[in-house]
């Protein structure tokens, strides 16, 4: 695992985008996993500006997105698909065609799973995914307990994700209970990964990922066997690597 220590959030962004774009212009088709939460927006944000500046191509990319809450249309503003749109699609020249989201509000989520995992690897697979950490762990969705084996499933979302999450709501009623996510076995599919982490609300989870044992209560800990993984995080999601420098120093 290398990891890029940077400065701050806009330091992150920065780096992600710089990597994620020298990936899509140096390749004739690719196909990218992406996140949401608040830690991309500012990877999403570079990307637009890149794409006015430099016009950077994105028609030969194929997205993938990690994962999509159940009950939501994809014109509520909290949904998965929303979002995507409003930071990032709709701003780039990426073919509608290219872009997948699970369908958390299709008639049968199972089926939605299965073909979500089928269209992927039909396309090939992932070249890069790009990746958050929750507080406790999870990626995607996966939280704390979920099998490493898993595959695109349905999940029940954990009170402390749905606490974590409750900003982008006026309610937490509001806050969906499920969502359909991309396992941790088709995350560990991708070619390469790239987790970003920024604050000092993820510097325990940071410490976990980077030092803790693999376990299947910490999700993120099965990226200590990925082949490929490179994580761009801040100093203060590193505050915990740090202060154990600084004594042993
Ligand atoms: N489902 C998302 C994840 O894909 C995201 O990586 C993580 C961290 O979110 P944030 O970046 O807002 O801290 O939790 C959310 O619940």
């Amino acid at each position: 695992m290398e990891v890029i220590k940077v400065k701050n959030y806009n330091e992150m962004s920065k780096k992600a985008a710089e990597y994620i774009i020298s990936k899509v212009r140096s390749s004739n088709r690719i196909h990218l996993g992406l996140a949401t939460g608040g830690t991309p927006l500012g990877l999403y944000k570079y990307m637009v500006l890149d794409f006015h500046k430099n016009k950077t191509d994105y028609r030969h990319v194929t997205s993938f997105n990690l994962d999509e809450y159940v009950g939501l249309s994809e014109e509520n503003p909290n949904s998965y698909h929303y979002y995507m749109k409003e930071n990032l699609f709709s701003h780039i020249n990426i073919l509608d065609s290219n872009v997948h989201l699970p369908d958390g509000n299709g008639v049968s989520l199972q089926k939605e799973c299965v073909q979500y995992d089928k269209l992927i690897k039909e396309c090939g697979g992932i070249d890069v995914q790009v990746l958050g950490i929750g507080q406790n762990g999870h990626i995607g969705f996966n939280e704390p307990g979920t099998s490493f084996g898993t595959k695109t499933h349905v999940v029940k979302l954990t009170e402390s994700t749905r606490q974590a999450n409750k900003h982008f709501f006026n309610h937490m009623d509001e806050v969906p209970t499920h969502a359909i996510t991309m396992g941790i076995q088709s995350i560990m599919n991708s070619r390469e990964i790239l987790l970003l982490a920024s604050g000092i609300e993820k510097s325990a989870a940071m410490h976990k990922l980077l030092h803790g044992d693999l376990n299947e209560q910490f999700p993120a800990s099965i990226l200590q066997l990925h082949p490929n993984v490179t994580v761009i995080a801040d100093l203060q999601s590193l505050s915990s690597q740090i202060s154990i420098q600084d004594i042993t120093t």
